[in-house]
């Protein structure tokens, strides 16, 4: 009998436990779970043999089998084994009785890494054989069987292994077993009810000192031992490996090929590598093949190590599911399991990435998402925040541009064709146009931004529509009415849940071109400072040559070059436009329009509209001029046509049911006539009577004509942004005690005009004859109320002074002037008429309402002469005033005169 290194007898003859995906290498202490029917009766044996305390003397061959193993083998092997192994059951007890039982080292609970496990049973034991039951029991199930372990299977290497201990467990039992040496097979003898085996002990040789190439591979595994035992000192590896590993590398008489042994069954390895080790009898093939084998899992260490630094020691739980998620991409991606519409979805986001040719600056952000997009789940709701901007970046003109045609002969038509009148604007924009080509041709495209003002219904937003008709460029109108937050032009940071780019981004993605015209539309609406930044701010960039072409959304977070987008914008008054706004626009302003310039715009351009859009035909209808002024008249009373237009609309749509109607019947009678010369009954003339049965009663009559005139009303004039108008301004008195009421939403400015006037009349009471001394206070008894009707529309401004001051006279004197005059202008504490803006719409509204005469600040006149159109001036007498006693004399027809006995000097001197 062999003895191993640590002093084991080892007997010839062993009983074989066949593992089926275990190794169990020498100097390794493992725990085992048997439940193979072939295996139990040993044990059952075993547990009758030995009491507890000699159980250590029980020496076993532990084999491994090949998978192959389970096989039917003939009844008549299996009876020659059974009567083998009585016999050599025998003296095997004897032998075992004489073990002497030395410790390897390896204590019971010292199983190493992965072994202790469960070995996979071939067949599971019947629960009796589990029970424990008696070896006839279990051999007779093992006769019953069908298949059992074929002696060709069990490998030719195993090794001996002494019990530590012993437990009946459920299925089987639970023994722990340490592996001593190894074992080469000689000879299967017995077969059942347990193989027996005749076997050599294998032990390892000492080193010998002379062989360099043994001594060289013993030092490259000290010194690879050495960076293991470093790695692993975090780990909690049991003791006994490491006190081994340090007692080789201090050169302590310890033998390599046990340190091999022991390292290979500590480190990760697979089934056939344990074998080969087993197998690798000599030490100089053993100790290469465990180098490969260290070297591979100190390399995995040490990877493990740098995740385990980054993951767990640094990252939140957000970063390291992202980290396991990588790790699962890249485990499917090992398997090929990578999912194919997934990676079409990639790919069309990188090609339509590549086919929008960003700048470089872009490029680096899109790369840079790209990367992250790849490494992320589809069902992550990131994914789909990087994938949507991917989109935008891919979709966004970054490089698409129409080609301009900057011809102005032939934006002149366009615009000549698209709008009536409106003369000096068409020569503004074509000038501008000009400027813009020659611009170009310098290489300098940074022009001015337009700005159409005017009121609603004018022709700004056709007049945009126009100039990108004319150059060839697309259009795209951004209302702006309402737009409080800065974010709504600038985008949402990508941090913000459902973010997306502002207003100008979405325009440039709809018009796919970085060169369309802009229309920002209503920018006098747009709010003001809200919660969430300036929106009027995100302008200043957005139309500042200089700077807008590195605009930034903040969605996009990288620049867009906004500089070849035209931008006009259009506003109805100037005044809510912050100043610094308005400085970076060039202003156009369009008048209202007059109705004769109103009869010929529905003649020319809105007539044919609305016939062409309600599927009629040129000759269909035919409305008279007089209708069609009628309707302007009668129906509307705006600076603009847009309601205008619906009033034709309205026409136009009843002579069309006439006509279908018309045709029904024709059909129905003879056949399908074609053009309404041949329906019957049917007439295409609109006359004035046709409209007002069309149209109803007429919604405005003229206003001023049929106003009789009443002490205390004053025909005003208005302009406030969305046009001009007439404003009554009614003066009254009642029993009290001195004070002034105003009403009618009035600004503080027009208020004080109204304090201003009255202090002037309380003032001048005795010179126009208002008291009968100079020291009388007019008002001594009396309250005065002001009011200016349509009080639900905010008023202001001081060009109601002149008005106000006749209100009151009128009142206080009882005289009155006809409603067909109107007057305004701004008035002084002295006595001064200062000169007011909006002439030209004021005039033409005046005119509108039926006005005939109008009082006017003197100053005012060019306006008069350079804005106010021919056929209005004829129809209006205009009286130009620099005093309110000018103003007083003329309004009331000099029935309002100055005391006698009063100098005109002193007058004058007041002034
Ligand atoms: N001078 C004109 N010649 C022909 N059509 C006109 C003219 N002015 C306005 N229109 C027509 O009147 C309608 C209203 O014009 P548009 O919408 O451009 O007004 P707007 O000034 O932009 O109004 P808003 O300020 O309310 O936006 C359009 O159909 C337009 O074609």
């Amino acid at each position: 009998m062999l003895r191993t290194t640590p002093s084991i007898p080892i007997p010839r003859t062993v009983p074989l436990l066949p593992l089926q995906d275990r190794v169990l290498l020498p100097g390794v202490v493992t725990r085992l779970q048997i439940s193979r029917r072939d295996s139990i009766p040993l044990f059952e044996k075993i547990l009758r043999t030995y009491d507890s305390k000699e159980l250590n003397k029980c020496i076993i061959g532990v084999f491994p089998i090949h998978q192959t193993s389970e096989k039917k083998i003939p009844s008549v092997v299996a009876a020659t084994g059974a009567e083998t192994a009585t016999k050599e059951g025998s003296e095997r007890s004897k032998t075992d009785t004489n073990t002497n039982g030395q410790h390897g080292g390896f204590t019971d609970d010292m199983a190493i890494g992965s072994n202790a496990g469960q070995v996979v049973p071939f067949m599971r034991p019947k629960s009796n054989s589990a029970s424990g039951g008696n070896s006839q029991s279990n051999s007779s199930t093992h006769r019953n069987s069908s298949s059992v372990l074929n002696p060709a299977d069990v490998h030719t290497t195993g090794v001996a292994a002494r019990v530590i201990r012993l437990e009946r467990a459920v299925g089987g039992f639970s023994v722990i077993l340490e592996g001593l040496a190894r074992l080469r097979l000689n000879k299967i003898l017995v077969q059942s009810p347990y193989f027996e085996a005749d076997v050599t002990p294998l032990l390892d040789k000492a080193v010998d000192k002379n062989d360099q190439e043994l001594q060289d591979q013993i030092t490259i595994l000290r010194s690879i031992s050495k960076e293991f035992i470093s790695l692993l000192q975090d780990l909690k590896l049991p003791a006994p490996v490491l006190t081994q590993l340090q007692k080789f590398l201090e050169n302590a008489g310890v033998i390599p090929g046990q340190v091999v042994d022991l390292l290979i069954s500590t480190i990760e390895s697979t089934r056939d590598e344990k074998i080969m080790i087993l197998d690798a009898v000599d030490l100089k093939q053993r100790i290469p093949k465990a180098v490969e084998l260290l070297t591979r899992q100190i390399h995995v260490l040490k990877i493990s190590q740098k995740v385990h630094d980054n993951v767990e020691g640094k990252l939140n739980k957000k970063q390291r599911e992202f980290y396991l998620r990588q790790q699962m991409a890249a485990i499917k991606e090992e398997l090929g399991e990578k999912d194919g519409a997934e990676e079409d979805e990639l790919t069309i986001i990188e090609n339509r990435l590549n086919a929008a040719h960003l700048p470089s600056e872009v490029q680096k952000a899109a790369d840079r998402e790209l990367k992250r997009l790849k490494k992320m789940q589809p069902a992550s709701s990131e994914y789909s925040v990087i994938r949507n901007y991917l989109d935008w970046l891919g979709d966004l003109p970054w490089n698409k541009a129409t080609e301009d045609l900057l011809d102005v002969e032939r934006a002149r038509k366009q615009l000549n064709d698209d709008h009536y009148g409106l003369d000096k604007v068409k020569r503004r924009i074509l000038e501008y146009l000009a400027v813009t080509k020659l611009q170009q041709m310098k290489g300098d495209v940074k022009g001015p931004i337009l700005c159409l003002v005017g009121a609603p219904g004018v022709g700004k937003t056709s007049l945009g529509r126009s100039i990108a008709t004319a150059m060839g460029r697309k259009f795209h109108r951004i209302s702006l009415g309402g737009v409080w937050d800065e974010s709504e032009i600038r985008g949402h940071r990508r941090t913000y849940v459902g973010a997306l780019p502002g207003l100008i981004i979405h325009g440039l993605k709809k018009c796919e071109v970085n060169n369309p015209v802009f229309l920002l539309d209503e920018i006098d609406k747009v709010g003001a400072r809200g919660h969430h930044g300036d929106p009027s701010a995100a302008f200043l960039e957005v139309l500042d040559p200089e700077q807008n072409s590195t605009f930034t959304d903040h969605y996009l977070n990288v620049p867009f070059d906004l500089s070849k987008v035209l931008f006009i914008a259009t506003a109805n008054s100037i005044d809510t436009i912050p100043a610094p706004l308005l400085d970076r626009m060039e202003l156009i302003t369009i008048p209202g329009y007059t109705y004769a310039e109103k009869l010929a715009i529905a003649t020319n351009h809105l007539l044919p509209k609305q016939v062409r859009l309600h599927g009629l035909s040129e000759g269909d209808i035919k409305v008279t001029q007089e209708a069609l002024l009628k309707v302007a008249t009668g129906y509307t009373r705006e600076s603009g046509v847009r309601q205008l237009e619906r009033e034709v609309g309205a026409v136009v749509r009843a002579k069309a049911v006439e006509f279908a109607e018309a045709q029904e019947r024709l059909s129905k009678s003879e056949g399908t006539p074609t053009t309404a010369s041949t329906v019957v009954e049917y007439q295409p003339l609109v006359t004035a009577a046709d409209v007002e049965e069309i149209l109803g009663q007429e919604k405005y009559t003229n206003e001023v004509t049929e106003r009789t005139p009443t002490p205390g009303v004053v025909t005003g004039m208005a302009y406030n942004g969305v046009g001009g108008g007439i404003l009554f301004i009614e003066a009254s008195q009642m029993p009290g005690k001195g004070s002034l009421q105003l009403t009618g939403s009035l600004g503080d400015v027009i208020k004080e005009s109204a304090h201003i006037a009255l202090s002037w009349v309380k003032s001048h009471g005795y010179e126009i004859n208002l008291s009968n001394s100079p020291g009388q206070n007019i008002m001594e008894r009396v309250d005065v109320h002001i009011h200016m009707p349509s009080g639900g529309t905010p008023k202001d401004g001081p060009s109601a002074g002149i008005a106000m001051v006749c209100a009151l006279v009128s009142m206080f004197s009882n005289q009155t002037f006809p409603a067909t005059t109107a007057m305004t202008g701004e008035f002084t504490l002295r006595g001064l008429v200062m000169p007011v803006g909006g002439i030209k719409e004021k005039v033409i509204a005046a005119h509108r309402a039926g006005v005939r005469k109008i009082i006017m600040p003197l100053r005012n006149q060019k306006d008069v002469t350079a804005d106010v159109p021919a056929n209005v001036r004829e129809e209006i007498e205009f009286v130009y005033a620099s005093t309110i006693w000018e103003v007083l004399k003329e309004a009331f027809d000099g029935r309002i005169v100055v005391r006698a006995g009063i100098p005109a000097a002193a007058l004058d001197s007041r002034l």
